[in-house]
């Protein structure tokens, strides 16, 4: 039989890094709204932004991954929407994902989406003096536009988008694939821990995928899985420490 999870406490934590997607937040508000407006809006972003740095430097970025320095804006766009389709973590698809829905946000269309508990722990890991940063294959870009404008679940599983909150003042770093590198990989969370100048093993991950736990622990993290009922790995979290709530989770400041 498996075990319950939580409660789980760590002590001594310089900073908690955070994912997003099935952590912070349902996946289906990820892959069900954001997802969808992305790509509905991806061909007209890509045609007009053609002097953009960020955009230039994505559709750059895709050409290499595709190997095909003279690929056209058609086919970009086309290799773009398929690993959408296929919700390929390629880091030139998060930027223009990201840029695509903090339009989205700024023009009031688009509001994120947190679980009831998260906004309560972050406000009392901060206020014990815990820095708080996030961690996610979305761009920080959209990461800042993401909790700068966040709904919190109630009982019922409904956001409350009338009463969005701006939680940017809490966190202190965005890390996403281009500036840390991917989420599974050991060197990006060393790279993590020399930004935010703390040792590894005062830094605590909160996440929903294996994978990621397993390479943040493997470059000295405390981890701690998240498995929420419902959401896609929560069953394959069973050999982690784990939680199913923020509210689970005691922490204390190094
Ligand atoms: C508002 S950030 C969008 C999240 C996203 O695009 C994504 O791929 C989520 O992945 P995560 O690493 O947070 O599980
Ligand atoms: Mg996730």
């Amino acid at each position: 039989m498996t075990a319950p999870a939580g409660p789980e406490r760590a002590d001594g934590v310089t900073a908690v890094v955070v994912d997003i997607e099935g952590t912070t937040s349902p996946t289906a508000a990820v892959v069900g709204t954001l997802y969808p407006y992305a790509r509905a809006r991806l061909a007209g972003w890509l045609a007009g932004h053609p002097d953009d740095p960020r955009t230039c430097r994505a559709v750059a970025q895709v050409r290499e991954l595709l190997g095909e320095p003279a690929a056209d804006l058609a086919r970009v766009t086309a290799a773009l929407d398929d690993w959408l389709a296929r919700d390929v973590k390629a880091a030139p698809l998060k930027t223009l994902q990201g840029q695509i829905w903090a339009a989205g946000f700024a023009a009031g269309e688009l509001t994120g989406v947190l679980f009831g508990d998260v906004a309560p722990a972050l406000r009392r890991w901060h206020a014990a003096g815990i820095r708080l940063a996030v961690y996610s294959s979305g761009s920080a870009v959209a990461q800042r536009a993401w909790f700068g404008r966040a709904a919190a679940l109630d009982s019922a599983g409904r956001p409350s988008p009338e009463r969005p909150d701006d939680l940017g003042p809490l966190l202190t770093a965005h890390f996403d694939l281009d500036n840390a590198g991917p989420k599974t990989a050991e060197r990006s969370y060393a790279r993590i821990a020399a930004v935010l100048n703390a040792q590894p093993g005062r830094l605590l991950f909160l996440t929903d995928r294996p994978a990621e736990l397993d390479a943040a622990r493997a470059a000295g993290w405390r981890v701690v899985g998240v498995a929420r009922p419902g959401e896609p790995y929560a069953a394959a979290l069973a050999g982690y420490p784990r939680v199913s709530s923020f509210a689970d989770l005691a922490l204390t400041a190094a």
